[in-house]
């Protein structure tokens, strides 16, 4: 079953499909694996991540497992119309549209659950809320549940600290081979490809302020430089701080970083990091925009209330004219510019061939073992799996200890 918008473009999306399939060495590899072993032969995997292409071959992969597979969007604004139709196509149970309000983000979520499946795929933890607070019925059927992204991560865990949480979470986010890769230089690449994209504006000589120096704050910082930006970062953590002052870049507060900027970009999964006093120091034309998490890092409705009138002057760039006649423009309604960007295409096939090899083999993990209730990591053995398989897709040899290697790394009786 199916819920798209126009199933015309099924052509065209499984084109895309089969362009990334070929980008993804490491899951296809898996899927192959799994062709052969079944490991979801009569479960059902329901997931809630962001719907193109990439997606669409991880529920594939899922699929050639043995899974009933269920789909929907993890944000209103990033599904891709094409490549949904071309899944529908393809005998995937996908819900989703691109800009979808609300109400509807919420009724495919549903439509998801509704197939009451084993394991969840979610990204933010929407779906795993809904989870909770709304659909109980389902809860019973759940095995256990992977996490995409870090602030779902930490929603997560928060739950689970109030006692709230009722199954195990895996948190892909937390292996190496997702967020050293797909936070920092998916995030770095996509985030750029989208805004320059969107804006067709040049990054040499601006200056641009991240906001956040975690794992996507760096991917961003260090592509920033590398097209010639002047980078500014801003933190409230002192090591990260340093560690942005020592990689080269201008640290400063919100305040100050917003008179100099040019483009803003918060990538810190917090809320308000760009808001109230802090738009009336911009400059005539700076650009705002957000990698970080859903629509709640720039407050839009502080800008509304500074600004007489706010019109739509490119496709994703609203342009708000302030009380003092600046203007400061505002990208993809403040989500996250490189999946919610008309023009945004998201991470690399090759960086999500690592993030959602991760999600393929952490589903059969959660059905493999008897995991507690609460967040854990995935083990290690799922990123050294991943990171081999990457390697030899790269065609990359690396050397291996020798005995007496080994054994020196366990000794400690030998000095200088
Ligand atoms: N756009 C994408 O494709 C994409 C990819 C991966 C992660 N994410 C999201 O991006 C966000 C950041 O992820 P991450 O892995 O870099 O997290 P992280 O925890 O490594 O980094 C976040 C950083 O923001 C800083 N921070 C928090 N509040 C701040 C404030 N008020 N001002 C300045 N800095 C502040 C923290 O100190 C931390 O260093 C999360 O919401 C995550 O879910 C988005
Ligand atoms: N759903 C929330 C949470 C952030 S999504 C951030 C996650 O998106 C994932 N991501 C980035 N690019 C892609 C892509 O092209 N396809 C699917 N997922 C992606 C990435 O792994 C990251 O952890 C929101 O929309 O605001």
């Amino acid at each position: 079953m199916s819920k798209v918008k126009d199933m015309s473009l099924a052509k065209e999306g499984i084109r895309k499909i089969e362009w990334v399939q070929r980008h993804m060495p490491v899951l296809e590899h898996i899927k192959k694996e799994y062709e052969e072993t079944q490991p979801f032969k009569g479960i059902t995997i329901g997931s809630c991540l962001h719907l193109e292409p990439k997606t669409i071959n991880l529920g594939l992969t899922l699929q050639a497992g043995g899974a009933e597979v269920a789909m929907t969007g993890c944000n209103p604004l990033s599904t891709h119309d094409d490549a949904v139709a071309g899944a529908a196509d393809l005998g995937l149970n996908i819900y989703g549209w691109r800009d979808q309000d609300d109400e509807e983000y919420y009724q495919t979520i549903n439509m998801v659950l509704d197939h009451k499946p084993d394991v969840i795929i979610d990204d933010g933890a929407d779906m795993i809320m809904v989870l909770h607070n709304e659909r109980t019925d389902v809860l019973k059927h759940i095995k256990g549940a992977c996490e995409e992204t870090t602030t779902g991560v930490h929603r997560l865990e928060a739950m689970h600290k109030d006692g709230a949480l009722k199954f195990p979470v895996v948190a892909v986010n937390d292996a190496y081979t997702k967020y050293l890769f797909d936070n920092r230089y998916g995030t770095g690449q996509s985030s750029f490809d989208a805004i320059m994209g969107t804006t067709n504006m040049l990054i040499a000589g601006k200056s641009v302020v991240v906001c956040g120096y975690g794992w996507c704050g760096r991917g961003i910082a260090l592509r920033a430089q590398g097209l010639g930006a002047n980078v500014i970062v801003t933190e409230i953590d002192p090591i990260r701080a340093l560690e942005a002052r020592m990689d080269g870049y201008r640290v400063m507060k919100i305040r100050d970083a917003v008179k100099e900027a040019d483009l803003i970009i918060t990538v810190t999964g917090n809320i308000n990091i760009i808001h109230g006093d802090d738009f009336k120091y911009m400059k005539d034309g700076c650009m705002l925009c957000n990698s970080g998490h859903f629509n709640v890092e720039i407050n839009r409705r502080d800008l509304e209330a500074q600004s007489t009138s706010v019109r739509e002057v490119r496709e994703s760039i609203e342009m708000f004219t302030m009380k003092d006649g600046r203007k400061i423009y505002l990208l993809a309604d403040g989500r996250l510019v490189n999946l919610s960007a008309a023009r945004g295409q998201g991470h690399p096939a090759e960086i999500m061939d690592m993030s959602f090899a991760v999600q393929a083999l952490s589903a059969k993990y959660i059905l493999n073992n008897d995991l507690e209730v609460g967040v854990t990591k995935a083990p290690d053995d799922i990123d050294y799996e991943v990171a081999n398989l990457k390697l030899k897709a790269m065609d990359i040899e690396i050397d291996t200890l020798s005995d007496r290697q080994k054994e020196y790394m366990c000794s400690w009786k030998e000095g200088t």
